[in-house]
């Protein structure tokens, strides 16, 4: 059944096809990545060298041991918070409240892994255990997002997202019809996003990290950058973790497949692609050009955390003086666009510093092969696509006054290039 504000919204992602052609394509992709990294040649290009069958895929235990992580994710969500912040305004008015506890939950973890470890637990297993984990997460994936799916129909016509509610089930699954889907006070795609992925990412990477340790006597400079960096986007991204309150992930987009599957198997088992491919692939790196590499992430994180807190503090607080004395655009809608500082170079400067960040993590792998850029070229798609979805959002939005600063400021990531 459709809505009447989703039969308006027009279909983005090539409609119900590409949803489906997405739907598998992602995973295959995902396995993909995996099988390559670990075979010798590493062609990113090629075939995989074999199809695991699904005795190799299904392990109860890598079921158990998956659900076991989230369980844990979920019971460190619930612990008291430092702060309970409010989300954007609703369609109905009303504002939900968000535990602002992740960076707590990534030290907790942190602190439960050295102790497991310290008490035995073979942390360096995990590489080998990798397939049999992600098909366990791809496949719980699947099982919530037709739980999120049938939750929608019972859910209030107000509680569904802009897009996600075209009437076609195929592409209705792919995008989410729930914008906010809850049980009690706990929200789903507000702890997916941040928690059981992106933990989930730097501790398969500290497991790269410790079995390259064992296999060769000490990890490699390349390992420590990788981990390094890796770590300190996870980090951040927990730190200022109320951010995410204001992405199109959270005000916009639905909770069903794409978002489930990116944050709970996408995430966590492409985006640890370089450290996988550097245990299997042991690459030399020098002082001078790894301090090259940390050049170029610190500028790329300069700009992504300068950018993006500089239009936090400015939603928040027009008048905070950090930000007071840039120059705006006012909206018919009576918010403001800024059109000095980084807003002023280009109108998405934090994907730019999030590039440059995702050249840095790809270079201390070496230039013999591509495989470690799949990231790199990945993400690039991902936030031209993203950028022409805000585009068409802020257009709507702001309607002259987005015509005005797009005038002002012609580039949309690249300055004098895109
Ligand atoms: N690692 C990964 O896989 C991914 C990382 N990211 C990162 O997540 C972060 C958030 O990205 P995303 O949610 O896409 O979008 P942004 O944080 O860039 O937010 C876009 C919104 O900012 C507001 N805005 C745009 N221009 C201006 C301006 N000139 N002045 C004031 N406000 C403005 C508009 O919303 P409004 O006016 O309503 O406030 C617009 O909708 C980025 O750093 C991105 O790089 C994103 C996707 C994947
Ligand atoms: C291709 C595919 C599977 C699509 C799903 C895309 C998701 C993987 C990404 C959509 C937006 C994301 C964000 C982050 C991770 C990737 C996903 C979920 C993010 C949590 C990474 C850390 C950053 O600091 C961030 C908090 C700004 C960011 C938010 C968006």
């Amino acid at each position: 059944m459709a809505s009447p504000q989703g039969s308006r919204a027009p279909l983005e992602f090539g409609g119900p096809l590409g949803a489906a052609a997405l739907m598998l394509l992602l995973p295959a992709t995902m396995f993909h990545l995996l099988l390559v990294a670990r075979s010798g040649p590493a062609r990113l290009l090629g075939p995989p060298p074999y199809l695991p069958g699904l005795q190799v895929l299904w392990s109860p235990r890598m079921l158990l041991l998956w659900l076991t992580w989230l369980g844990l994710q979920a019971a460190l969500y619930l612990l008291p918070a430092r702060k309970v912040a409010e989300g954007q305004e609703l369609k109905d008015k009303s504002r939900l409240l968000y535990p602002i506890n992740g960076f707590q939950a990534l030290m907790l973890t942190a602190l439960l892994v050295g102790l497991a470890v310290s008490a035995g637990l073979p942390l360096g297993a995990l590489p080998e255990m990798l397939l049999p984990l992600a098909f366990a997460a791809t496949f719980t994936t699947f099982i919530f997002s037709v739980l999120l799916y049938l939750k929608a129909l019972v859910a209030p016509a107000s509680a569904l997202a802009p897009g996600g509610n075209s009437g076609n089930p195929i592409y209705d699954f792919f995008l989410g019809r729930e914008l906010n889907p809850r049980v009690w006070s706990f929200d789903f795609k507000y702890f997916c996003e941040l928690r059981p992925g992106l933990i989930g990412w730097v501790l398969i990477n500290l497991a790269m990290l410790m079995q390259e340790a064992e296999l060769r006597g000490s990890p490699s400079l390349a390992m420590w950058l990788v981990n390094g960096f890796q770590l300190l986007y996870v980090g951040d991204a927990l730190w200022h973790e109320e951010a995410v309150l204001t992405t199109m992930d959270i005000t916009h987009d639905g909770f069903g497949f794409m978002l489930a599957f990116g944050d709970l198997a996408w995430v966590p088992f492409t985006y640890s692609l370089q450290a996988q491919f550097l245990l299997h692939h042991p690459q030399p790196l020098g002082l001078p050009v790894a301090s090259v590499i940390c050049l170029i992430n610190a500028v790329g994180y300069y700009i992504f955390r300068g950018a993006n807190s500089q239009k936090n503090t400015f939603r928040k607080n027009p008048s905070d003086p950090r930000v007071a004395d840039l120059e705006t655009i006012p909206t018919a809608t009576g918010r403001q666009l800024l059109v000095s500082g980084w807003w002023g170079m280009v109108r998405h400067p934090n994907y730019l510093g999030d590039l440059i960040m995702a050249l840095a993590w790809s270079l201390p792998c070496g230039v013999s092969h591509l495989l470690p850029y799949f990231y790199l070229l990945y993400f690039t798609a991902l936030l031209v696509h993203r950028e022409a979805r805000d585009e068409q959002q802020c257009l709507q939005k702001y309607g002259l006054a987005w015509h005005e600063y797009c005038r002002r400021v012609p580039y949309r990531i690249l300055p004098y290039i895109y």
